[in-house]
């Protein structure tokens, strides 16, 4: 899942995809969408008895389901009202739709190229000719079906003016027989259409497990298949159920997943190998969740293991996976649970861009604040949280849904500070100076953006760098309102560009940050006015205008000044100066010098010869022109 995997359509609407299976919307959160921070679970519980992470999720007792401590029911009346969420498509790269994300090949986070899982934006879905028809009826049913009142919203907008869905929360939908009114398919059917209906505003995604409608028979397949038409076409649907075997079995789990039940992504265990996912990968539509590092405390049995070069097995699944056998789509993403925060770094560390989905959030006792510090993006971006018991257990789902998101969002403002910090930590050898790492976050911001800015644009979500950072620069010249609103919004994530910089003690270099930190301001200050409306947006010039080459060449002065203040910093975190030279890698300039050296001798015993056949030569003195 990579954010350039491509825009990924549903129901007609474009998005940009970053990761296999349509993830969240929209980029940037900002805290400022309500407060009410959810209380941090517990730290460090990971045992699924353990506290209960999720504001005010009830603690889950061992024996799931079983012994519910009473659980509210879930009144099953509520209406399947159509989906009027929208997927973000104009700001985000990354709305989550199949994990995406390169082992190797880093997507930028500021865009381009989540890694193909949780695809930045909802993965391509089959035409609805292509789809087999699952309704038992003859009929095969149209995309836009998905949704309960048959796809429609109450005001519709048109492609790419979606408001962002600006969330990062997988609602689960488990429905434990301990949960429901009835126990029966049916029963479950009702649980899952409240919490779809209660939760949709919020929801990055919606995660079914299997499980909970196998249990019913062929009457919860049933259910399950009549719960995934209530999920707004434009949301995407990570079908758990933990699949993968020998390639041709696995051909006939893909057909399940994704023709017959049309999900967008499904999770699998990487334990049978490569052959046994291609089938799964194989769909560049479609993305799939490799089982890494799982959220339950035996995780540790087997997937923790060190290997002979010292890492743990996951790490080594991760690496495998997203950068070999996902490679040609980059459409995987990783279950990393979100109680495994060491882990999380690890295989963040190791893969930069890739989607996780981060199970563990709520009854499983999982840190919110840690694990999003731990694992999301440089962007803001790069997980989904799936969480079922600690939304449906609550007295109001709609309510804690949102709780969540917003919760969630806002850590996503500080976690890239935070990562910026464990960067330098690990640069440093352990010491730790987090004002400087706050200023060299700030900087790769800015220089992302810089970098975005010169071509971003207003367009098809698709066709630009995506990216939050891109829209925040360029957007001066002219991006269309929506856009321009997610850009200022996104602002809120690298805002402060001004913190930390008085920790520099080198004063030229502190004195070059300032001035850019200013000069970034500036255009914050101006984003703002075009938010609030006390100003529009300037008509973008005209390309090929003088206008516009001015723009450009201003651009790249900026860019140069600041990739000029990036050299200087990186000198002041490693301890280097930034003369050139002593930035050689010793073995290359060796190397160089050997090849000079070469040269020299070919140069000596060419010359050399010519110049000894000469009548002068006698009187030539050639040695000293030769020596070094
Ligand atoms: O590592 C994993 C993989 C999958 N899951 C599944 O996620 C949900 C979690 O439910 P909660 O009620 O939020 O704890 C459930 O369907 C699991 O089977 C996981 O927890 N960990």
């Amino acid at each position: 899942m990579t954010d350039e995997g491509g825009a990924a359509k549903t129901d007609g609407k474009e998005t940009e995809i970053d990761i296999p299976i349509s993830v969240p919307a929209d980029g940037a959160a900002t805290g400022a969408e309500g407060a009410g921070a959810a209380a941090a679970p517990a730290e460090g519980a990971a045992t699924e008895s353990a506290a209960d992470g999720a504001p005010a999720a009830p603690a889950e007792t061992p024996a799931d389901g079983a012994a519910d401590p009473a659980a509210p029911a879930a009144p099953a009346e509520a209406p399947a009202s159509g989906g009027d969420v929208s997927a973000d498509a104009s700001a985000d790269p990354s709305a989550p739709a199949a994990p995406a994300g390169s082992a190797e090949t880093p997507v930028d986070p500021a865009e381009p190229g989540a890694p193909a899982a949780p695809a930045d934006g909802p993965a391509e879905t089959p035409a609805a000719e292509d789809k087999v028809d699952d309704t038992g009826t003859g009929e095969a049913k149209p995309e836009t079906d998905k949704v309960g009142d048959g796809g429609k919203t109450d005001d519709p907008k048109p492609p790419g003016e979606e408001e962002p869905k600006d969330s990062l929360l997988c609602v689960g939908l488990d429905p434990h027989k301990s949960e429901l009114e009835e126990d029966s398919a049916e029963g479950a059917f009702r649980f899952c259409q409240r919490i779809i209906e209660e939760t949709k505003d919020h929801a990055a995604a919606f995660k079914p497990n299997a499980a909970f409608f196998e249990v019913y028979g062929a009457a919860g397949w049933e259910a399950l298949q009549r719960t995934l038409q209530l999920i707004p076409a434009e949301i995407p649907i990570v079908l758990d159920a933990k699949r993968g075997d020998i390639g041709s079995t696995s051909e006939a789990y893909a057909s399940s997943a994704f023709q017959t039940l049309r999900c967008d992504s499904v999770t699998a265990s990487p334990y049978l190998g490569g052959d046994g996912l291609q089938p799964f990968l194989k769909d560049a539509s479609r993305g799939v969740w490799v089982l890494c590092k799982t959220s339950n405390p035996g995780s540790q049995d087997v997937q923790a293991l060190e290997l002979p070069n010292g890492e743990p097995l996951y790490l080594h699944v991760a690496k495998l996976c997203c950068g070999t056998w996902a490679k040609e789509h980059q459409n995987a993403g990783l279950v990393v649970g979100a109680t495994d925060v060491e882990a999380m770094q690890k295989i963040r560390s190791a893969l930069p861009d890739v989607w996780f989905l981060s199970p563990g959030i709520g009854a499983q006792g999982g840190d919110l604040p840690k694990a999003l510090s731990a694992g999301l993006r440089s962007d803001g971006l790069g997980i989904l949280l799936p969480i079922s018991r600690g939304i449906s257990r609550a007295e109001s789902p709609k309510q804690m849904a949102e709780t969540f998101r917003v919760e969630i969002n806002s850590h996503r403002v500080d976690a890239p500070l935070e990562l910026g910090r464990v960067e330098t930590e690990v640069k440093h050898g352990g010491s730790t100076d987090s004002k400087d790492a706050t200023a060299c976050h700030a900087f790769e911001a800015s220089s992302t953006l810089l970098d975005f800015g010169k071509s971003a644009g207003p367009g098809p979500a698709a066709k630009r760098p995506s990216s939050k950072l891109c829209a925040a620069w360029r957007c001066c010249g002219g991006g269309k309102g929506n856009w321009l609103r997610n850009s200022a919004r996104e602002l809120g994530v690298i805002g402060d560009f001004q913190s930390g910089l008085e920790a520099i003690p080198d004063p030229s270099l502190r004195s070059a940050l300032e001035d850019w930190a200013q000069k970034m301001n500036l255009h914050v200050q101006e984003l703002r006015t075009f938010m609030d409306g006390a100003a529009e947006p300037p008509v973008p010039p005209l390309p090929g205008t003088l206008e516009e080459e001015t723009r450009a060449q201003v651009t790249e002065e900026e860019l140069q000044s600041v990739r000029d203040i990036g050299r200087q910093l990186a000198s002041h975190r490693t301890g280097r100066t930034t003369d050139a030279e002593e930035w050689t890698d010793p073995e290359e300039s060796a190397k160089e010098v050997e090849e000079l050296r070469r040269v020299r001798r070919q140069i000596r015993y060419i010359f050399g010869g010519m110049l000894q056949s000469l009548p002068e030569a006698g009187t030539l003195r050639v040695e000293p022109w030769l020596k070094e």
